[in-house]
């Protein structure tokens, strides 16, 4: 785990406490209490319902607690007013399910557009961003192609890039697997760690896919019935006798699928004259 020198955070940077929400008369979270150590992957698991990505939106300031606290580096997000939140939002990044690409952009265009919408960087820069981002990826060799010429995996990647564009410090992947074949579902996997641990990102996974989020996870917490009923490391979580632990197996394998989409030499791409992103500048 990284730790700040100085951090006021306690090497948490999202510290929940005793959290209580509702949705009219439902009860959601009754006293919830999780600290997200920064550089770590965290996944939160729990029954269809059970609130994770009404948690997720809380943690974001899409939602706000009823009672609790909810603090993003340092920051109690419930005192942000709506420029804090805006400034709060440009650091997280968020990778959601239904969090569609743009499909009259192609994919070059989709990963520029949060840097051309929030920064005032030369279309230069953007564009070695862009490729960089890319290029993390694996598709840097696809910038050119549009959402619908991608696999639903490819897309899932590009969202991803798109979704890291502005360095955020905390990325929240709300079912990031959903959908995937078992091949896209372990490049993803990978990927997210690979990411997180590169980017000196700290990861929240939201996920049904029990296996390889937990494969993947520092810290796993359990939701249930409104409160966080497991906390722990995987192999914590795989010791105890509750009935998740079971879920906790095997990895999955990467297959022989290459990650990289077929491309020239990334020198090539941001110092040579391959035409990558032209038309923006
Ligand atoms: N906009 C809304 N208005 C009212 N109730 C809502 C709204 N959004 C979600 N809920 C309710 O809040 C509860 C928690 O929903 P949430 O989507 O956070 O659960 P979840 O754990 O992410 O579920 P799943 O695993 O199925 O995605 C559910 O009972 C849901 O019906």
């Amino acid at each position: 785990m990284a730790t700040v020198t100085g951090d006021r955070t306690n090497g948490c940077v999202v510290e929940i406490e005793n959290l209580h929400f509702s949705r009219g008369t439902r009860r959601i979270f009754a006293g919830v209490d999780i600290g997200i150590r920064r550089g770590e992957v965290t996944a939160i698991m729990g029954p269809s319902g059970t609130g994770k990505t009404t948690l997720l939106r809380l943690i974001g300031g899409q939602l706000r607690p009823d009672a609790g606290r909810i603090r993003v580096d340092g920051v109690d997000v419930d005192t942000l007013k709506r420029r804090g939140l805006y400034q709060l939002r440009k650091r997280m990044g968020m990778l959601f399910q239904s969090g569609a690409l743009f499909t009259h952009l192609n994919c070059f265009e989709n990963v520029a557009f949060p840097l051309r919408e929030h920064t005032r960087l030369s279309q230069a820069l953007i564009r070695h961003l862009v490729l960089i981002k890319l290029e993390a990826v694996g598709l840097r060799g696809a910038h050119a192609l549009y959402p619908a010429e991608l696999s639903g995996g490819m897309a899932r990647r590009v969202a991803l890039a798109r979704a890291l564009a502005l360095d955020p410090m905390v990325v929240m992947y709300d079912e990031p697997f959903s959908g995937q074949d078992p091949i896209s579902m372990g490049i993803l996997v990978r990927l997210i760690r690979l990411l997180n641990d590169a980017l000196g990102l700290t990861s929240i996974i939201v996920s049904h896919d029990v296996l390889e989020t937990a494969e993947i996870a520092d810290r796993v917490h359990v939701i249930s019935a409104g409160k966080v009923v497991e906390s722990g490391s995987p192999q914590e979580l795989r010791a105890s006798s509750s009935e998740w632990v079971q879920q906790f197996l095997n990895a999955l394998p990467d297959g022989p699928v290459p990650f990289h989409y077929p491309a020239p030499s990334l020198e090539e791409d941001l110092f040579g004259n391959s035409g990558v992103g032209v038309s923006a500048l």
